[in-house]
């Protein structure tokens, strides 16, 4: 049975989940050198944003097959490094939108109401009406840097409350973003006229210190900022000072440059400032939510299903994965196919999407075809994580084409495989949506689902050769499930396709190839 380590707190609904295919060891609290010490005997790990899972970490985890974060941001996974080591690294994208979105807002209340320090004065005994007297927001302008899944609902929800929204976010279209009720501006633009602004951005390059003193300096001194995202996009000297000076109106954060927060001139400041620690997914829901997203990608993956939301297999989304699962697994088998009949080193792997199939995406195809094709060289490390990069590492050029026109079956997909010891070529169609079948071996023309064992002729098509062949198998105590011959013109060139029950003895090949009028024989195991 695989092992799963959990090592931040995750609902017990994530854990229910993994229980069904794994061994299950929670263990909160670890130091980098326990963690490192134990994790090699896991096959995944589940975390919240709590573990820092390093390169060291995922060298030693020798044999994680998957890391799963329970939660949107994967900055404490060195994702790269597990791309090279063939790890699915995965998140929850949706689970906590309306959590951190809810927090932001409640922030931006809280802030204006001085709800804090009013609660703490009355839980002290006070009464003092004066010293809180806030702002509205009806009528202000929210500035939301970032208008992805948050920020766009941060900015739906302010849009009831009155509020003016302007919007910076580069990536997303004038349309959307009026869809939304914001105006996209430039940044310095949303800092100058902002009363309230609210980041929804991930840390990269770019937003490192995005808010700095330079920009601060835009900000009308009345401005108050929140950062729900990720610390370090404000440098926390700049705002302390800021504040300090009455530079802005006031912050409230959520995240930090180092979490825990340690000592901190943040700490010192007044009701100008609200820190909460990173309680921004923190909600009931959003935990179920996100502790079953990310543990039924950790179960699909320890069964040898693809994750729905892996952050390092490119243009592999939960919406074209609900559409191409199917797909991929005809992908990957006739791959795997196509590289057997192949046998030597595949140089060239042509993949033609057909019929229906034509107008879909190829990517997330091409990498299961590969995943399959390098299936025989490396058996379990190769992954739809790390396929493209093993491909291209030993050389292999993909061609990918597209014919509409071919339609006798809805969709189909064609490999053709050319590498040192010839050119083999296969076909395969969804019957049903989920039933693979080979419709064609080498130009032959055939319809047999595959199976674990397969052997495959190249004969003459002529009397009696499917006797001796089944005779001879037969001799061998090999016992044929189905077979299928595949010919374009009677009596000429013709392949034939066998389920068999066991892998073919040793030797039997040459027997067989040894029979008049067959050319060739293959034998494959998918
Ligand atoms: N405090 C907490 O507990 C939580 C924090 N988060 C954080 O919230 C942030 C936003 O998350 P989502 O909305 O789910 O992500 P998202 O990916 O849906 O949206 C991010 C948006 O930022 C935009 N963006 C990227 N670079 C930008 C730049 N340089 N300037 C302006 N816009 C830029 C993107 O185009 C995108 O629209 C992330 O940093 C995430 O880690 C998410 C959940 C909980
Ligand atoms: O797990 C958490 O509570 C942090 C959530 C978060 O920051 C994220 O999902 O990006």
């Amino acid at each position: 049975m695989s092992k799963v380590l959990v090592s931040d707190s995750i609902d017990q609904a994530g854990i229910d989940i993994l229980s069904q295919v794994a061994t299950v060891d929670v263990k909160l609290g670890l130091k980098p050198a326990q963690l490192l010490e134990i994790i090699g005997e896991y096959d995944a790990l589940m975390i919240r944003s709590s573990t820092r899972v390093t390169q060291e970490i995922i060298e030693a985890g020798t044999q994680l097959k998957i890391i799963g974060r329970a939660g949107v941001g994967v900055d404490n996974v060195d994702v790269p490094a597990a791309t090279r080591r063939g790890i699915v690294v995965v998140n929850s994208p949706e689970g906590n939108t309306i959590a951190a979105a809810e927090h932001a807002l409640a922030m931006i209340l809280a802030l204006s109401r001085h709800i804090p320090d009013a609660n703490a004065s009355v839980k002290r005994g006070a009464w003092d009406r004066n010293s809180f007297v806030g702002a509205e927001v009806y009528k202000k302008t929210l500035g939301v840097v970032g208008l992805g899944k948050i920020g766009s609902h941060v900015a739906a929800v302010a849009k009831t409350m009155g509020m003016k929204l302007l919007a910076y976010d580069p990536f997303i279209s004038t349309d959307r973003a009026e869809q939304i009720g914001c105006q996209l501006v430039e940044l310095d633009l949303l800092f100058q006229q902002a009363d309230y602004i609210t980041l929804h951005i991930p840390k990269t390059p770019e937003t490192t210190h995005l808010i700095n003193a330079t920009t601060l300096a835009k900000m009308k001194p009345t401005a108050r900022i929140v950062n729900c995202a990720r610390g370090g996009i404000i440098d926390e000297v700049a705002l302390a000072a800021a504040l300090k000076a009455g530079k802005i109106g006031g912050a409230a954060l959520d995240v930090f440059e180092s979490e825990p927060l340690g000592e901190s001139e943040l700490r010192s400041l007044g009701k100008e400032i609200i820190l909460t620690p990173h309680l921004g997914a923190s909600t009931a829901e959003a935990q179920v939510n996100v502790a079953i997203d990310v543990a039924e990608q950790i179960r699909d993956v320890l069964l040898g299903l693809p994750a729905r939301s892996a952050v390092n297999i490119p243009g592999l989304g939960p919406d074209v994965l609900e559409e191409l699962k199917p797909y991929m697994q005809l992908a990957e088998t006739l791959g795997n196919l196509v590289g057997q009949l192949a046998g030597g080193r595949v140089e060239v792997l042509n993949i033609r999407l057909q019929g229906e199939l034509a107008t879909n995406k190829s990517q997330p195809l091409i990498v299961a075809a590969l995943k399959g094709l390098l299936y025989q060289a490396l058996r379990e490390r190769v992954n739809y994580v790390n396929a493209n990069i093993e491909a291209k590492e030993r050389g292999i050029r993909v061609i990918e084409t597209r014919d509409a026109s071919i339609r006798d079956y809805a969709g189909t997909l064609h490999l053709e495989a050319t590498g040192t010891l010839g050119t083999h070529s296969v076909t395969g169609a969804l019957l049903g949506e989920r039933e693979i079948h080979l419709t064609d071996v080498d130009g032959f023309p055939i319809n047999v689902p595959p199976s674990k064992y397969m052997l495959f002729t190249l004969h003459r098509d002529m009397p009696g050769i499917i006797g001796k062949l089944g005779s001879l198998l037969g001799s061998f105590n090999v016992n044929i499930a189905s077979m299928q011959v595949g010919r374009k013109i009677v009596r000429g060139d013709a392949v034939m396709a066998l389920s068999i029950d066991d892998p073919l003895p040793e030797g039997i090949l040459d027997e067989i190839i040894k029979v008049p009028g067959i050319r060739d024989a293959y034998t494959v195991t998918l």
